[in-house]
C-alpha cells in the first residue's frame, strides 16, 4: 500500500474524530497540526475523503448496521466509514480494507478493534463481488449507497426548516447537500471571456461555473487575477447595489473578501472591515492577486465609524447554507450559538444604519437557511427604524427569478434552487434605504 495513501486515509480520519468526537470544525482542523507533516496531494486527499464521508456517513452507517452487534467507539467507526465511503466509491477493496485495519492498528484506542474492522470490511467488500451486468458501470455497493435515502439533517436545523419551508423542500436540500456544490467563479471583467477561457457555464446570473475545476490556482487567469471563488449566490448581494466608480463603500464584515473584491473591481472605493487579523490577511492576497484596492481595517464592527453611500453588511450566521460544501457543519455544531448570532445581527443593522449617509443604501445577507436569520432580521428592523424600508426594485437582477422573491421585498435563496443546474448556496438578502 502507498504511504501517501495511508497518510492521507490516517490525517482523514483524524479530521473524522475532531468534527465527530470533539465537534470541531473542518475548516479550523484543516488549518491545525492533522495535516502539517503531509504533502499537497496528501492534503488535498485527506480534506476529500473526509468531506465524502461526512457527506455520506449516514449512508455508510446504515451499510455497516447488519454488521456490527453494537456501535463500537466513535474512532472505530470513524475507520469503518471511510472505508465504506472509499469502496463504494469504486477504491481497490484489498487496498481500502488493508488501509483501515492498519490505522485501527496503530491507534492506541482502536488497536484491539482491528480483528472487527478486518472482519467487517472484507465481508462489506464481499458485496462488490456480487453479481453486476458487465455493462453497467455502477459497484453493487455504490448502487446499494445510491438506493438509501439522502443523508437526513440534525433535528436542531430539520424542525426550524421545516416549519419553515416545508417537508418536501427540506428532503430537496439534503439531496442537494448529497450532491456537492461545482466551483463558481466571478469575473474581474468581461464573464464570457472567462468563461470560454476556463471552459466553464456562464450563468444566468452572471457567474461562471465549472464542474469539475481541478487545481484552482491551475485554472487560466488565476495567475493575472481574472476571477476569485464565489458561490452564484454569494455574488448576488454587491450586484443589488449596482455600485458606480468612485461611491465610499464600507464592507463590514469583509473576510475573505469575495464582496470587497466586487465592490472595488466595480471602481468604488472600498473600506473593508473585519474582526479577524488572519481573515483580513487572505484579503490581503485576494487583493494582490487581482490588482485591486481597498483600505483593510481589522476591527469590531460596531466601533466602525464615517459616512458611506453604499454598505455591505454580510453578517456572521449560521453558515447553514453552505453545508454542500461544508458537511461538517450539522455535526459540528448543535445550533446553540444561533440566538447570539442572531441578536449580533441585529446590533449590526443598528449601527450600519448611523453610517449610511442620507441617500445611501445598504444590502444585509447572511448565508443562512433560517428565517430567523434573514426575513425575521429585516421585518424586525424595519419594525425598529420607522424611517427604513426594504428596495424591492434592487432584486431586478439578469437571471434573478421572481420564485426566489421574499415578501418583504428581499432574495431567498436555498440549495434546491437550480437543482438541474448544480444548485447554489443557501443565502438570504435584501437592500434597506432611508426615506427619513
Ligand atoms: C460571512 S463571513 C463574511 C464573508 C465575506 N463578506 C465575503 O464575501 O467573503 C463573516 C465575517 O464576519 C467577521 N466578523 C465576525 N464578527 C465581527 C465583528 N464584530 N466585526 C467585524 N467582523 C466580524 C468574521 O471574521 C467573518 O470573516
Amino acid at each position: 500500500m502507498s504511504q501517501e495513501g495511508l497518510q492521507a486515509r490516517k490525517a482523514a480520519v483524524r479530521l473524522l474524530n475532531g468534527v465527530l468526537g470533539e465537534g470541531r470544525a473542518l475548516a479550523d482542523l484543516l488549518r491545525g497540526p492533522i495535516l502539517e507533516r503531509l504533502s499537497p496531494e496528501e492534503r488535498a486527499r485527506a480534506q476529500r475523503l473526509a468531506t465524502e464521508t461526512l457527506r455520506r456517513m449516514e449512508q455508510a452507517d446504515r451499510l455497516l448496521k447488519p454488521h456490527l452487534r453494537k456501535p463500537p467507539p466513535t474512532g472505530v467507526r470513524n475507520i469503518l466509514r471511510l472505508a465504506v465511503v472509499e469502496l463504494a466509491q469504486g477504491g481497490a477493496d484489498h487496498g481500502v480494507v488493508n488501509a483501515a485495519v492498519t490505522i485501527a492498528a496503530h491507534g492506541k484506542r482502536t488497536g484491539h478493534f482491528r480483528g472487527l474492522v478486518n472482519a467487517v470490511l472484507r465481508k462489506i467488500a464481499a458485496t462488490e463481488d456480487g453479481d453486476s451486468a458487465p455493462e453497467v458501470d455502477v459497484s453493487p455497493l455504490a448502487a446499494e449507497m445510491a438506493r438509501l435515502r439522502s443523508p437526513r439533517l440534525p433535528r436542531w436545523l430539520r424542525d426550524p426548516l421545516k416549519e419553515a419551508w416545508g417537508a418536501p423542500a427540506v428532503a430537496a436540500m439534503e439531496a442537494a447537500h448529497l450532491a456537492g456544490a461545482p466551483l463558481d467563479l466571478t469575473a474581474k471583467g468581461d464573464a464570457e471571456e472567462l468563461a470560454r477561457a476556463t471552459g466553464g457555464e456562464l450563468l444566468p446570473t452572471g457567474s461562471v461555473r465549472l464542474s469539475d475545476p481541478g487545481r484552482i490556482s491551475a485554472l487560466p487567469g488565476y495567475d493575472e487575477g481574472a476571477f476569485w471563488v464565489q458561490d452564484a449566490a454569494a455574488a448576488l448581494p454587491v450586484r443589488m447595489l449596482r455600485l458606480t466608480p468612485g461611491e465610499r463603500v464600507l464592507d463590514l464584515c469583509a473576510a475573505p473578501g469575495g464582496k470587497t473584491l466586487q465592490a472595488a473591481a466595480a471602481g468604488a472605493d472600498v473600506t473593508a472591515v473585519d474582526i479577524s487579523e488572519p481573515r483580513i490577511a487572505r484579503i490581503t492576497e485576494n487583493l494582490a492577486r487581482t490588482g485591486l484596492t481597498a483600505e483593510l481595517v481589522v476591527g469590531d464592527a460596531l466601533e466602525q465609524a464615517g459616512q458611506y453611500d453604499a454598505i455591505i453588511l454580510d453578517a456572521p450566521c449560521s453558515a447553514t447554507g453552505t453545508i454542500r460544501r461544508h458537511p461538517d457543519l450539522p455535526h459540528a455544531r448543535q445550533g446553540e450559538a444561533i440566538s447570539g448570532l442572531i441578536a449580533l445581527q441585529a446590533e449590526m443593522i443598528d449601527h450600519a444604519l448611523t453610517l449610511l449617509a442620507p441617500v445611501g443604501r445598504m444590502v444585509f445577507c447572511t448565508c443562512s437557511l433560517l428565517p430567523d436569520e434573514g426575513e425575521v432580521q429585516v421585518e424586525e428592523a424595519l419594525a425598529r427604524h420607522p424611517g427604513l424600508r426594504v428596495d424591492p426594485a434592487a432584486r431586478d437582477l439578469p437571471g434573478v427569478a421572481p420564485e426566489w422573491h421574499s415578501a418583504e421585498g428581499g432574495l431567498r435563496l436555498r440549495p434546491d434552487v437550480w437543482a438541474e443546474r448544480g444548485g447554489m448556496d443557501g443565502f438570504y438578502m435584501a437592500v434597506l434605504v432611508k426615506t427619513a
